[in-house]
């Protein structure tokens, strides 16, 4: 049975406007750090900068990897670090995520774990790429299933999928080892269903916005920076960018285009230890 949806109401005509904000890989200490950057305030420098720029979204995403510790505490600090924006939250799971201990922990009035968003002309599909014990991912058919039976329910709704693995190499060899190892089979799946015009990940803390030929047309593609240390692109080794951290604004338009833009917070105030070679 496909699971009910939550909904927004917003005016088929209008457009939807989404912040994603992703792999924010917090600790139960405030004061932790994970590779030379403090965590919890590289998050709050992104969310002081959602606040200043755009809180009037309709909701937020946050695409996975919230916790690096899988401590209930770390779910505890991202709920009480993004209420002040008043922005609905809908959530999914990352590689670092217990997605036991984050759906028992990530809990609040405008806290939802839900599959399906409907808002305006637009149905968000919420989706699970992990595989447990692994840092890669792989999308499961039961998942497929699910985008089926939504594009089946809401044919006449545009649709964005939100996950967290790659489902496309980003020409990091260290890291590609880690992404969706189906995603050119998901990729060509999803390409059939007229309504896909985004997919929207997290995991690879860098940006990419690339499109896909579907059948029925282009296909965006989307990746974006963490909240906390920046990998460097097309590195073959693990190496970090000194780019800072940042979220991605959505503007999904009711004619099934996608207006999107990356911000970073301002200044140089999070550099992450160079010399790391991995966590
Ligand atoms: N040096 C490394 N080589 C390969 N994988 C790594 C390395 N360092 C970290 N990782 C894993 O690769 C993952 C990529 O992004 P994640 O935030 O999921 O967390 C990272 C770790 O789980
Ligand atoms: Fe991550």
């Amino acid at each position: 049975m496909l699971e009910e949806a939550i909904s927004y109401s917003i005016d088929v005509e209008a457009s939807v406007k989404i912040v994603q904000v992703t792999d924010p890989h917090l600790f139960a200490d405030h004061d932790a750090q994970l590779l030379g950057v403090n965590t919890a305030l590289s998050l709050q420098a992104v969310l002081d900068t959602i606040g200043a720029d755009h809180c009037s979204a309709d909701f937020m995403l946050a695409s996975g990897d919230i916790s690096q510790d899988y401590s209930a505490a770390s779910y505890h600090n991202f709920v009480k670090a993004i209420s002040p924006l008043g922005l609905p939250c809908h959530y999914l799971p990352g590689n670092h995520d217990d997605p036991r201990i984050m759906r028992l922990n990530m809990q609040g009035p405008k806290i939802s774990g839900k599959r399906r968003i409907l808002a305006g002309s637009w149905q968000i599909i919420m989706l699970d790429s992990t595989v447990h014990g692994k840092p890669g991912g792989f999308m499961s058919e039961s998942e497929l299933e699910l985008i089926k039976s939504a594009a089946e329910d809401e044919p006449e709704r545009h649709i964005l999928l939100v996950m967290h693995h790659n489902p496309i190499l980003v020409n990091c060899a260290w890291l590609d080892q880690h992404w969706m190892s189906n995603g050119n089979e998901f990729l060509e799946q999803v390409a059939l269903l007229p309504q896909v015009k985004g997919l929207l990940w997290g995991h690879v803390h860098q940006q990419i916005d690339k499109e896909y030929s579907g059948h029925f047309g282009p296909i965006q593609l989307m990746a974006t920076p963490s909240t906390c240390i920046q990998f460097k692109p097309k590195s073959s080794y693990f190496a970090l960018d000194a780019l800072q951290p940042g979220y991605r604004l959505l503007e999904l338009n009711a004619d099934g285009s996608i207006e999107t833009n990356i911000y970073r917070v301002p200044g140089e105030h999070f550099s992450p230890d160079n010399s790391a070679n991995g966590y």
